[in-house]
């Protein structure tokens, strides 16, 4: 289980502390896939950073299955917005990256590469470079790479939030796909209503207070099923989050 407890953290801003998280608790059950949903600020990123080990809280505990986090780990695979793929490499070598950094042997890291630049859709622009790949397949190489690490805890903060509607609509498919394949553990960070209920099966919805709260802990056991999206719980289940969205946020 991934546990944060009583965790506090403040950012200086000016000549004040800006308390974002007190006392604040979480768990994560193994093969989760939790979404964060919450108004612009309310501090879905810096949760995401908290459990990714690049902040640490100045009070309060993270342990991630069991062990206490000090600093990021290797089994914690992040995705950001921006993609994070460095334009004068292609996408072979930008998928490849995590391993070599982690100094794996090279006739490990050719299989796993070739294995999951093909699963990703990728093979046919496998020697192309950034600048020459739509949204949605350098969003693929960014998944790509994270998964080459195989990940026990993958975090992925508006990974999608660049992309036109239906090539959003597919990574989320494939994102689901990997999710139950894989049995990963996710947290994912989204403004999308839609997304959270099609890939959450546990959805926070956040307040955007001094310090942060959750204001609600939807359950979501339909996800993955053939078709979601088109019924009618698919349809409640968004309309209360959008419902306690707009009693939640502050803004
Ligand atoms: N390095 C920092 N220094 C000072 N304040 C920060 C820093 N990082 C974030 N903040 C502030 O902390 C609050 C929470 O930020 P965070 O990025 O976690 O929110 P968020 O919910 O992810 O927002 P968004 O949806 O806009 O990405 C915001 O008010 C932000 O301005």
């Amino acid at each position: 289980m991934i546990e944060v407890m009583n965790c506090n953290l403040a950012y200086v801003q000016g000549t004040t502390m800006v308390k974002i998280y007190t006392d604040f608790n979480l768990k994560i059950e193994p093969g989760e896939s939790l979404v964060l949903i919450g108004p612009s600020g309310c501090g879905k990123s810096t949760l995401l950073y908290l459990l990714a080990g690049l902040l640490i809280p100045s009070g309060g505990e993270i342990k991630i299955w069991g062990e206490p986090l000090k600093k990021t780990r290797q089994k914690t695979a992040i995705i950001l917005q921006e993609y994070g793929l460095f334009p004068w490499l292609n996408v072979e070598q930008n998928v490849r990256l995590g391993l070599k950094v982690r100094h794996q042997p090279k006739r490990i890291y050719q299989n796993i590469v070739s294995e999951i630049i093909h699963k990703m859709g990728l093979s046919e622009v496998r020697h192309h470079f950034p600048s020459q790949l739509s949204g949605g397949q350098k969003q693929r190489v960014a998944l790509a790479r994270a998964l080459t690490l195989k990940p026990d805890l993958l975090l992925m903060d508006e990974p999608l939030s660049a992309l036109d509607a239906l090539t959003r609509e597919r990574l989320q498919e494939l994102l689901l796909g990997i999710w139950q394949e894989e049995k990963l553990t996710t947290v994912l960070v989204t403004h999308s209503i839609e997304e959270a209920v099609f890939l959450g099966s546990r959805i926070l919805v956040l307040k955007n207070g001094r310090p942060t709260e959750i204001v609600g802990e939807i359950l979501n056991p339909l996800v993955g099923q053939k078709s979601y999206r088109q019924t009618p719980e698919f349809f409640e289940k968004a309309t209360y989050i959008r419902s306690l969205l707009e009693g939640g946020a502050a803004e």
